[in-house]
């Protein structure tokens, strides 16, 4: 915007937006100061994956990054040379990007649009399953550099699972793992018994269709194609960038009409031998564990316990629900009161609505509110209730979370150790909830 403000600016006005850019530009860079997601690089180039980047290239493949392997996160995308703001780090072709086209030009297609109510997500994950296996693959090179195991949270074992009782995730994990169940059931043994020809058994299994699964939700991308058409692709080489809550690349997804290429544009600029991160999205770690298997470094500020009321009652204590014939519900997502920025009084770190929302149920417990106004002089009972009334939800979360699990976790298998980490991350939020109300309390008894 600056840069488009520049062309054509008076002289005074230049110099004001040339300090402005540059003070910008300092901020922006200053957040790589505190990326705490650091790894380190185990291997550079590796054999298959320097294939696919020799591969890309020839088919019009543009970048300055080169692929390494780290420790903590398997292959990513190191910068070759310095990239600086706004530059493009990846440009790949549409033609290379694996679409929903693919399956309309297959002998897959026809069958398959027969299926009601079938997505076209769902017929590109079948095409995908098959083609994994195709020797005459225009994508085989890709294909080959895609993991035998992809270790997301729908490959949990028991073991892992046990560990996560008392936590939101395990609900969560088993519901996810249901519905594709399900879904298998309905479609798989159906497609190989009336048309074994395209959907070959052997191919069409429940671990193959799991595997496939985990392909798409750790490497799929939402991308707008030429054409308009909003779809779920794959995107080789892109496909190797990792996840930051401090990344590089924020902006991507619509294919350039232009260049019939999709672009991808630092917006902090990256060094040459740094890794360059991505972002997948604003998730919390169990969306993040569930679908790609891993929690990323740092307090991530999505990670949120949904808390659900049942907006049971009306001023004067009398149901909604006798008089709407339905009662409504409110979801409030509380976070690790650390992330709380608020330096309000009597915010406590907690969400305001939240804090709105108690206020104004416990005044039908004949409590009485805080006056409005910029500076409310809080009236202690209602405030002291509204406390104890978030404590009477935290307290049994922690006990119900118990402990920290006391094995030796360098030792343990990946999946138990990520869930030992995911029930340290929640213990860590909800005993930050309970001790901001506890000095709450404090604060209320001494200004007794
Ligand atoms: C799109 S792929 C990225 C390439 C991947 N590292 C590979 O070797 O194929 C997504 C997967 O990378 C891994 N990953 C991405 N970001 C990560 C991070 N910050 N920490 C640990 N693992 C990460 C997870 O296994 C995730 O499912």
């Amino acid at each position: 915007m600056i840069n488009s403000l520049l062309t054509g600016a008076k002289t005074d006005i230049i110099q004001v937006l040339q300090v402005l850019k540059s003070k910008i530009i300092t901020m922006i860079n200053s957040v790589g100061v505190q990326n705490i997601d650091e790894m380190i690089i185990e291997k550079l180039d590796a054999g298959t994956e320097e294939m696919l980047l020799i591969w890309g290239e020839d088919h019009g493949v543009r970048t300055k990054l080169k692929i390494a392997h780290f420790k903590e996160a398997g292959r990513g995308a190191v910068a070759s040379e310095d990239i600086s703001m706004g530059d493009i780090a990846l440009e790949i072709p549409e033609s290379l990007i694996i679409s929903e086209d693919l399956v309309r030009e297959s002998d897959m297609y026809d069958p398959l649009k027969q299926l009601d109510d079938i997505t076209s997500d769902t017929m590109l994950l079948l095409w995908s399953m098959r083609e994994r296996y195709n020797s005459n693959s225009r994508f085989k090179i890709f294909f080959d550099t895609l993991p035998e195991e992809f270790n997301t949270g729908l490959s949990f074992g028991v073991d892992a699972l046990a560990v996560l009782e008392g936590t939101l995730l395990l609900e969560e994990l088993l519901q996810a793992k249901q519905l594709l169940r399900q879904q298998y059931d309905a479609l798989c043994p159906k497609l190989c018994a009336n048309h074994p020809k395209i959907f070959q058994q052997e191919l069409y299994t429940w671990d193959k269709f799991l595997w496939a699964c985990e392909l798409w939700y750790s490497n799929g991308m939402k991308v707008v194609l030429s054409d308009g058409k909003l779809g779920t692709c794959l995107v080789p080489i892109a496909g190797l960038l990792n996840h930051s809550l401090c990344p590089h690349i924020l902006h991507y997804g619509r294919v350039d009409q232009s260049t019939k290429s999709l672009k991808f544009r630092v917006s902090r600029s990256c060094k040459a031998g740094e890794q360059c991160y991505l972002s997948y999205g604003t998730f919390p770690g169990s969306h993040l564990i569930t679908f790609y298997g891993f929690l990323p470094k740092g307090d991530n500020p999505y990670d949120v316990m949904p808390l659900d009321f049942d907006d049971c009652c009306n001023e004067d204590g009398r149901s909604n629900e006798a008089w709407t014939g339905e009662s409504s519900r409110t979801t409030h997502m509380v976070r690790g009161t650390w992330l709380s920025k608020s330096d309000k009084p009597h915010a406590y770190g907690l969400p305001p609505p939240l804090l709105a929302h108690l206020r104004s149920v416990l005044k039908g417990d004949g409590i009485e509110q805080p006056p409005e106004g910029p500076k409310p002089d809080i009236h202690k009972e209602n405030e002291r209730a509204v406390l104890e009334t978030v404590l009477s939800i935290f307290n049994p979360m922690l006990e119900g979370i118990g402990d920290s699990d006391d094995f030796e976790r360098d030792n343990s298998r990946w999946d138990v150790k990520l869930a030992a980490d995911y029930k340290d991350l929640q213990r860590r939020i909800i005993s930050s909830v309970t001790k901001s109300c506890y000095s709450g309390l404090e604060m209320l008894d001494a200004s007794a």
